[in-house]
């Protein structure tokens, strides 16, 4: 364990004069218990949750600063399947944050920070579950990630699903009621009609984490149905205050030079947000139109959050009433992609597999799983909302393990054209600069294509 002897944060001064110990007035000053190697470089393009992709892989290893046998904070760890990541969004890029956010999935409406998993919290700490593959003397190795490679980690927690599962209470307590914030009483029985025992099996086949799974068209949970760093805009602006990091034993930690932003800025993805400000009742009315479902009358024209609350389908009926989502979590604006590769780009990932005359990947096993991790990145569609709203014709770039992706998104699909070593590709720094406007598409396409 660390000295007690160091410093730590400074005791504070109570409004009655006398000084009360940091961790009581909640002042913590952490320090990472390490750095993630994870296979995203960039914010652009990682997944928005876990779920998304289940070969996005990473490894954390404990400090030899946090513990002096890392190793023995570990045991006993490889027992469980899924462990709860806590860490810092350290590329937020600013200390600022907003009361109100427009997540990706409401497709330019409000809600409130605390209703989204926005990266812009007062406290820019993310949480995670990921996937525990194995732990190896004082290091984790994870799958089903959504965090970029140097994130500063804070804590490990073992997923638990009797702790960590509403539908694994045995006793409910009640419905909720969220149009007036009331609590109703209510018996497993009185629930939905189901019988205990019915209940009880469904609770039974539920009480472990779903596997992530990367296919297309898949039903979300709220995890995946939430925002994207790129994408949320902000009012009501909140300061807040960020703990000194040392920038020089993270890289060596790491054992890289830190890292620069590759992805949008804010200020380039707010640019505009007036124009997608649409009613909530708006974009699902405009969505099931697109889809050919009977339209719904929009009740109201406010670009708030509607109030109302809905079950997860993904779950089990039987036990949907202990856990609620809204329903714009439910019912997404955003449908899932198809993923196409041009022949080129099968080309490329089959040269950039094989490792012949360059890296090959790190944390892909295969060409296989390379191409699952692209579609799963890109079906869940990773631009923000002003890119999918007001930049259609730009081509997008992201990094997952050592391959530089680029691809164009159309109507329903996203298409990959490219991909190269990530070595061999142009280093973005200006995010501007991978905002190359394709003008015709088709014919960008076809320079590719011939490429
Ligand atoms: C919407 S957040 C959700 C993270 C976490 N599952 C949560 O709910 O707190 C995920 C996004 O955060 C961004 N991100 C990941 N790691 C980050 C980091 N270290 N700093 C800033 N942004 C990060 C990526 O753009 C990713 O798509």
């Amino acid at each position: 364990m660390r000295s007690l002897e160091e410093p730590g944060p400074r005791p504070a001064a109570t409004p009655c004069g006398c000084v009360k110990p940091a961790l009581e007035t909640g002042n913590l000053l952490t320090e990472p218990i390490g750095y993630l190697e994870s296979c995203f470089s960039a914010k652009n393009g990682t997944p928005r949750q876990p779920s998304i992709c289940s070969h996005s892989r990473a490894c954390l290893r404990i400090r030899k600063s946090i513990f002096n046998n890392p190793e023995h904070s570990l045991m006993g760890l490889e027992q469980f399947s899924h462990v709860w990541i806590l860490f810092v969004f350290h590329k937020n890029g600013h200390l600022s944050c907003k009361a109100k956010v427009q997540p990706p999935r409401l497709n330019g409406a409000k809600t409130g920070v605390f209703s989204t998993r926005s990266p812009h919290r007062p406290n820019a700490i993310g949480l995670t579950l990921a996937k525990l593959e194995k732990v190896e003397g004082g290091a984790l190795y994870l799958s089903g990630i959504d965090m970029i490679h140097g994130t500063p980690v804070l804590d490990i927690k073992p997923y638990i699903a009797d702790y960590d599962s509403p539908q694994n209470l045995t006793e409910p307590l009640g419905d909720f009621n969220l149009q007036n914030n009331q609590h109703k009483p209510k018996t497993v029985s009185q629930s939905d009609g189901k019988t205990d025992s019915c209940y009880q099996q469904q609770l039974s086949r539920y009480d472990e984490p779903q596997p992530n799974s990367c296919t297309k068209g898949k039903p979300k949970c709220p995890e995946d149905r939430t925002s994207g760093e790129n994408d949320m805009k902000h009012d009501d602006t909140v300061k807040v205050q960020q703990s000194p990091a040392s920038h020089r034993e993270r890289a060596a930690d790491l054992g890289v030079e830190s890292e620069s932003g590759q992805s949008p800025s804010m200020a380039e993805e707010q640019s505009g947000s007036h124009h997608l400000e649409k009613s909530f009742s708006e974009e699902q009315a405009d969505r099931r139109l697109r889809r050919g479902e009977k339209a719904v009358v929009p009740q109201g024209n406010s670009a708030e959050m509607p109030p109302e609350a809905l079950p997860c389908p993904s779950r089990a009926a039987g036990a949907a009433h202990h856990s609620a989502v809204p329903a714009w979590v439910r019912e997404a604006p955003v449908a899932s992609l198809e993923v196409r590769f041009t022949p080129h780009a099968e080309m490329d990932l089959g040269r950039l597999s094989s490792g012949i005359g360059q890296a090959s990947f790190k944390y892909f096993r295969s060409a296989e799983e390379a191409r699952r991790a692209i579609e799963a990145v890109l079906s869940a569609d990773p631009r923000s909302v002003y890119r999918r709203k007001l930049c259609q014709d730009r081509l997008f770039y992201f990094t997952v393990d050592i391959a530089h992706i680029t691809c164009w998104f159309g109507d329903g699909f996203a298409e990959v054209l490219r991909i190269k070593a990530a070595s061999e590709a142009v280093q973005m720094n200006d995010p501007e600069e991978s905002l190359v406007s394709l003008g015709s598409v088709s014919s960008l396409h076809h320079v590719f294509k011939t490429a």
